[in-house]
């Protein structure tokens, strides 16, 4: 016996007969042109002969022009399931009167009842109001022009397009990520939900595409070129985690729960392990490798090693046997995980946007940045200093104080002022009733000590504007004294867990050498640089927070200037610069900063002459002073020495006393 069609199937199956192209649909509109009206049932049987009464039967070919000069008559047209003949015309027909109905009009109750009381689908053509109605599985369906399908539908496409293109990355992740064997249950999920989300615009269009009959030629097209190949991807990729489910989920099942979820959980990250009973994101998991038998990445034909994975680095190779690699090996599941021509360790020169249709507030990176981002996050796990001021429990002002002192000055050399100085102004209130000569002698030999000032006047800002807190906005950070872009985004990342892009000196040569390939970043910060930093900025704002630490940490103990230690470091493996040989910096080499004899090794002395007094020290005796500090003969001196005494005093470093003849800290 044959199963009978689903409502859903049925619906489908009318529309099809309705929509423009089809005789039917013709017919229809020649009815409407002609502004007449008309009752149509597309299905004949004992049922419907039973409430027919009256007219005539026929039983000729359908076409257009006989269905509209049929309907000028009064009375229905019953016309076969396959609407290829016509079979009665001018018919009444007596449904049960019983049978609910919204309608008022007499033509369009009937219609609405016949269709209920015989499963046929009916169609009413309305004299006064000039629609078209289906009335089909209990729904009524308002015929619309193509052209308002046409506009409706090209709006889901583009939203197709947008979650197609975030489908590509967060698979092209997932496959680099495999390489690595750096999975996680949040990168599963994320596929999942990402396809999920496909099929769901995939089938509203596929939709608009059977009600558009011909005119949705174009728009078919459209599709199948932007999802040809999906369909098998959700049951692949979940094949191959489903042992690391462990849930005891089927692959039905955990379709099923997948296909359940609404649209708002389905962009919710955190929603996303919950087809398998809600395992943590964080946890690891290893594929079966079910979609492609080799994971994502094409293999050598030589050697079968992933072509991504030796260490030659030389492009279009295989860096295990250096065979020329060959895109053919790519997996032939003809799904959209075989496209990504990205892999872990091939591409010198990345990371790039993968799509530039991809559309959202946050940046996307290609897969291997994904790579690079657990690489960096998993050692700095293992390998974080545990500085005082990264203890969670220390305050915002001991943050802000740390990246305020660290500015300029070596870690090491920081944190035992540090901890003098937060010991002494805990808070802001505490450093903003401090006098400046305190506040200078307290910064001890931390170096450019207008620090101290600017820090001190910044913690009078906090009181006054901010009630005594540190503000947690990055423009309010950067509103305050001696508070750059670089400070205002660390202090807002890591005394506040806000997603901001922090890029330093040990930033930026970590990223020129992993990613661009280069000994050293450029002289100063780039428009580009910046970017790239964003790019690899993770999106979640906790995640970021410890990766702008991180990469830090790496530029510091491992990614040095002058001796990278690149046998500890994570991203050796990964390193565009080690990839291509560790070049040298092109260019003139460059110098460090001149010191000795310098205007700042004058104005240093100076303050640390004055500092370790107590009293005024006369012009002459400061100038005996730093020489013998600074074990310096000779002309030139004491300009220098005038030069820096003035300089200071402008910066209110230190104070003439009243006659101007001798010197000191300010009071
Ligand atoms: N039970 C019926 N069987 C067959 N035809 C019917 C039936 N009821 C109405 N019609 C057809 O519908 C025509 C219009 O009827 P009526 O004006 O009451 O309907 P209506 O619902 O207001 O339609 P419209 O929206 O086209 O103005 C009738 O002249 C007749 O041809």
């Amino acid at each position: 016996m044959p199963v009978p069609p689903s409502d859903d199937d049925l619906l489908r199956a009318t529309l099809a007969a309705v929509a423009p192209g089809t005789e039917l649909r013709d017919g229809l509109e020649r009815i409407l042109r002609g502004r007449t009206g008309a009752l149509i049932v597309l299905g004949h049987d004992r049922v419907i002969e039973q409430i027919a009464t009256g007219g005539f039967p026929l039983d000729i070919e359908f076409s257009a022009t006989r269905l509209r000069e049929l309907a000028k008559m009064d009375g229905a047209v019953v016309v076969d399931r396959d609407v290829t003949r016509i079979l009665h015309a001018a018919t009444q027909l007596l449904p049960d009167a019983g049978i609910d109905t919204s309608e008022s009009g007499t033509r369009h109750r009937t219609a609405e009842r016949v269709a209920k009381q015989t499963g046929y689908p009916v169609v009413s053509v309305s004299q006064s109001m000039r629609i078209i109605q289906l009335y089909v599985a209990g729904r009524r369906v308002v015929l619309e022009d193509s052209s308002a399908i046409l506009s409706r539908a090209n709006q889901a496409l583009q939203t197709l397009e947008r979650y197609k293109a975030r489908l590509d990355e967060v698979t092209g992740t997932l496959s680099a990520l495999e390489i690595e064997d750096l999975v996680t249950v949040r990168d599963v999920a994320n596929v999942l939900q990402r396809l999920e989300m496909v099929r769901r615009i995939k089938d509203e269009i596929a939709e608009y595409v059977v009600q558009l009959g011909t005119d949705g030629r174009l728009l078919s097209l459209q599709l199948e070129e932007l999802t040809g190949g999906l369909s098998d991807d959700l049951g692949l990729v979940i094949r191959d985690y489903l042992t690391e489910a462990k849930a005891g989920f089927s692959l039905e099942e955990s379709v099923a729960n997948l296909v359940a979820m609404d649209n708002t959980e389905l962009l919710d990250p955190s929603a996303g392990p919950r087809p398998w009973g809600s395992p943590s994101s964080a946890t690891r998991w290893t594929p079966r490798s079910a979609r492609s038998g080799t994971g994502c990445c094409p293999r050598c034909r030589g050697c079968r090693a992933p072509s991504s994975t030796g260490s030659s680095g030389i492009s279009g190779r295989c860096r295990s046997c250096s065979r020329p690699t060959s895109t053919t090996s790519w997996t032939s599941t003809g799904s959209v995980r075989a496209a990504p021509a990205s892999c872990a360790r091939a591409s010198p020169g990345w990371p790039r946007r993968a799509s530039s249709s991809a559309t959202s507030d946050v940046p996307r990176v290609a897969p291997e940045a994904e790579v690079l981002r657990r690489r960096v996050l998993g050692w700095y796990a293992e390998h974080a200093r545990p500085l005082p001021w990264r203890d969670p429990a220390t305050p915002a002002w001991g943050v802000y104080v740390s990246e305020v002192m660290a500015q300029q000055t070596p870690v090491a050399r920081v944190e035992p002022v540090w901890r003098e100085w937060m010991a002494r102004w805990p808070t802001p209130e505490a450093l903003a009733e401090a006098s400046p000569g305190d506040v200078v002698r307290a910064w001890g030999r931390l170096g450019y000590p207008r620090r101290a000032l600017r820090l001190r006047e910044a913690a009078m800002v906090i009181l006054e504007r901010h009630g005594g807190e540190v503000p947690a906005d990055e423009d309010a950070l950067r509103a305050l004294p001696g508070v750059g872009a670089y400070t205002a985004a660390a202090v807002a990342a890591f005394a506040f867990g806000r997603r901001t892009v922090v890029v330093d000196t040990n930033v930026r040569r970590v990223l020129a050498r992993a990613v661009e390939g280069r000994a050293l970043a450029a002289p100063s910060l780039t428009a580009a640089e910046q970017r790239l930093a964003a790019t690899l900025v993770p999106t979640a704002a906790a995640d970021a927070a410890v990766w702008n630490v991180a990469v830090m940490e790496l530029g510091a103990l491992v990614c040095r200037a002058r001796v990278p230690r690149c046998a500890d470091c994570p991203l050796a493996q990964v390193c565009a610069w080690r990839a291509a040989g560790s070049p040298a910096e092109a260019g003139p080499p460059r110098r460090g900063q001149a010191w000795a004899g310098t205007d700042r090794q004058m104005r240093g002395a100076l303050v640390q002459v004055l500092r370790e007094r107590s009293s005024p020290v006369p012009r002459g005796a400061l100038e005996e002073a730093v020489a013998q500090r600074l074990r310096r003969h000779g002309t030139g001196h004491l300009e220098q020495v005038d030069r820096c005494l003035a300089s200071l005093v402008e910066d209110g470093l230190v104070e003439p006393v009243p006659d101007g003849t001798a010197f000191a800290l300010p009071a």
